[in-house]
């Protein structure tokens, strides 16, 4: 395994262009292929020298400074399945989530604060320009709610200035670019890590080429998901991680899974014209893998055990990777698509 892998450092080039995809136009250069640069889409390693340099002058910095060096430890294991296996969090990066309202955006992240603040991390919820019934479970999940940037500054140049921070910012501090000078002023301190999620109350992001600018990770929130009430509901094909903390075999499991959903996806509207009695083998096959996998990435959540009655469940990585691997290549026929829903990993149920 390659123990490590280069990437753009969004968050410092973020807070020396904040209009990046404008400046970035200016000066000669695709605002997509920054945006794909940015989101990973195409890895950096494959990006033209012009362009980073570009980059870097449009920074005011040198190519070295735009590029992170990053090693797999800085992957930050949450435990929840379809997270680790399609978009993992990476430590000091920007997660946008894109959801419409009630697709449980405020859930997720509440789980996320659950989960890592007994795990070394500090957890601040910055309190949102608009007023939402659903933020009650961040709120009691934050070790500090905020009532501006100012109060964060202060906090993390002091009492936890050590600390690795865990930090929920909604988008209209991004529009008022509230957070963009924030992260500017930030430069000049010693933090000793700070992840940010962007959320939208305003359910707007979906709509919005770049919702939150250039991002390293993209949680986006299917509504297929949410119809079936299958939890959480993040979308497999949409939601990617720029920083490339699996390791070659994670990778090519991780490609192998969305491929799968990616076909179950297409059969499953066949099937409702067609039926599947009209299926060849091979899509019934397809199929049923397709519907077992998108079962097994339910899972209870900690914060939701008072709504749902059931206990929350926290997946190991290599517990979840030889799952995946399971349902991808072997028969499983004995098991039901219905008995892997809202389930841990595959020893609990087969
Ligand atoms: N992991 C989960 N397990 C069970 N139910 C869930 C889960 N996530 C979300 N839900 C359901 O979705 C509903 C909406 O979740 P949430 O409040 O997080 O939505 P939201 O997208 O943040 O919406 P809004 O911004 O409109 O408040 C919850 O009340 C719950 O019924």
């Amino acid at each position: 395994m390659d123990p490590l892998t280069i990437r753009l450092n969004t968050t410092f080039l973020r807070s020396r262009v904040p209009n990046l995809t404008v400046a970035a136009k200016n000066a000669g250069l695709r605002p997509a292929t920054v945006s794909n640069l940015c989101t990973g889409k195409i890895p950096l390693g494959r990006a033209e020298i012009r362009t980073i340099v570009l980059l870097a002058k449009l920074a005011n910095c040198s190519v070295d400074d735009l590029i992170i060096i990053e090693d797999y430890s800085k992957k930050i294991e949450t435990g929840i399945k379809t997270i680790d296996l399609f978009a993992p969090l990476v430590l000091n990066s920007t997660v946008g989530l894109i959801a419409r309202p009630d697709m449980g955006q405020l859930a997720l992240l509440a789980e996320v604060f659950h989960r890592l603040k007994n795990n070394s991390f500090k957890t601040i919820t910055l309190t949102p320009k608009q007023e939402d019934p659903g933020l009650k479970d961040l709120l009691h999940e934050s070790d500090y709610i905020a009532a501006g940037f100012e109060e964060i500054a202060v906090l993390l140049s002091d009492e936890w200035k050590n600390k690795n921070i865990l930090l929920v910012v909604d988008r209209a501090h991004v529009i008022s670019g509230e957070l963009g000078d924030f992260n500017q002023n930030l430069q000049l301190k010693e933090v000793l890590s700070l992840t940010t999620f962007l959320m939208d109350l305003s359910g707007e992001a979906p709509d919005e080429d770049l919702p939150f600018g250039p991002l390293d990770t993209i949680w986006q929130f299917d509504a297929e998901l949410v119809a079936q009430k299958y939890y959480p509901a993040i979308h497999p094909l949409f939601s990617i991680s720029e920083s490339y903390p699996l390791d070659k075999k994670q990778n090519r499991l991780q490609q192998d899974a969305r491929k799968t959903l990616r076909r179950y996806r297409e059969l499953r509207a066949l099937y409702a014209i067609r039926g599947y009695e009209k299926m060849s083998k091979k899509e019934k096959n397809d199929f049923t893998r397709g519907q077992k996998l998108e079962a097994y990435l339910t899972q209870p959540f900690f914060i939701a055990e008072p709504y749902t009655g059931q206990k929350g469940c926290f997946v190991k990585i290599v517990a979840l990777f030889n799952d995946i691997n399971k349902i991808l290549t072997e028969d499983l026929a004995e098991l039901e698509a219905s008995s892997l829903l809202y389930k841990g990993d595959l020893d609990t149920v087969v």
